[in-house]
């Protein structure tokens, strides 16, 4: 899928977080694809009118991006342009909760991409919460995954150990990783940046995503283990699987 994006060069605009929207830049330019980071409102409601796909990450959010946000993810919409949201930290805080559910009720949202917690606290299941970290507790995560991707009409991509793709009926899992992939910050923010490219190159989104997060898994078996090394072979590697090399 990754050279599926290479030889289209979707353009990916992405309303992010400050931490990672460097590392989500030279991630989607290491698989083809074009990244635009526009979050001012009236920016980001003509960027998106022509750009192939949106992702909304709430990482940083605040009341301006959260405008910007809603303006986009509207236009988005009216523009048929897919969006992927990814509700960085969800249940950590009631502002993020607040946040995350008025984008999925005004917004059409096409894939929520999350780790288990983030899922949780959506879901309404008590979670001992960690920040933007999974954290820990209980829950049958498929059956979650089913029923807030009915319930919100989407895909949900859920991450972790094994990731999960449901539209709420069919389910697909992804086996793999290095757990040094969780180690670095930006990980699970640059596969969301990678979600909205494949949805902006596929017909069958669901076969589409499950083989990105493969590839993405894939890579960050490759990457090694050093941390401070893990973010440059990572997006070579990257590169290589999106150019065939790998
Ligand atoms: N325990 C794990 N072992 C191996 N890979 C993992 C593990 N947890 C997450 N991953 C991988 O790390 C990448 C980022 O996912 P994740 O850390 O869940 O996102 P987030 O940063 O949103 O919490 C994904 O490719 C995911 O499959
Ligand atoms: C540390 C941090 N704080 C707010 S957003 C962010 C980045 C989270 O990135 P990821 O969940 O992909 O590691």
């Amino acid at each position: 899928m990754l050279a599926k994006i290479n030889q289209t060069k979707p353009l990916v605009h992405c309303i992010t977080n400050y931490v990672v929207a460097n590392f989500t830049a030279n991630g989607l330019l290491a698989i083809g694809a074009s990244p635009v980071m526009a979050d001012e409102a009236e920016d980001a409601a003509a960027m998106v009118a022509i750009a192939n796909a949106l992702l909304l990450n709430i990482g940083t959010v605040n009341a301006r991006t959260h405008d910007a946000m809603l303006v986009a993810g509207r236009k988005a919409n009216e523009c048929e342009v897919p969006v992927v949201l990814d509700p960085v930290g969800v249940g950590a805080t009631p502002y993020r909760k607040s946040v995350v559910m008025q984008l999925l009720e005004q917004v059409s949202i096409d894939v929520l991409r999350c780790n288990e917690g983030e899922l949780a606290s959506i879901h309404g299941v008590t979670w001992e919460s960690r920040g933007v970290d999974s954290g820990n507790g209980e829950m049958d995560t498929i059956a979650a995954a089913k029923e807030v991707a009915r319930k919100y009409e989407c895909i949900v991509v859920v991450t972790g150990a094994t990731d999960i793709v449901t539209d709420g009926q069919e389910i697909m899992q992804v086996q793999g990783g290095n757990i040094h992939a969780t180690h670095i910050t930006g990980t699970g923010c640059l596969l969301s940046a990678i979600c909205a490219a494949v949805l902006a190159c596929s017909e069958k989104p669901l076969q589409n995503l499950a083989s990105a997060l493969k590839e993405y898994k894939i890579a960050s078996e490759q990457s090694g283990t050093e941390l401070g090394m893990f973010p440059a072979h990572f997006i070579n590697t990257l590169q290589r699987i999106a150019e065939g090399r790998l």
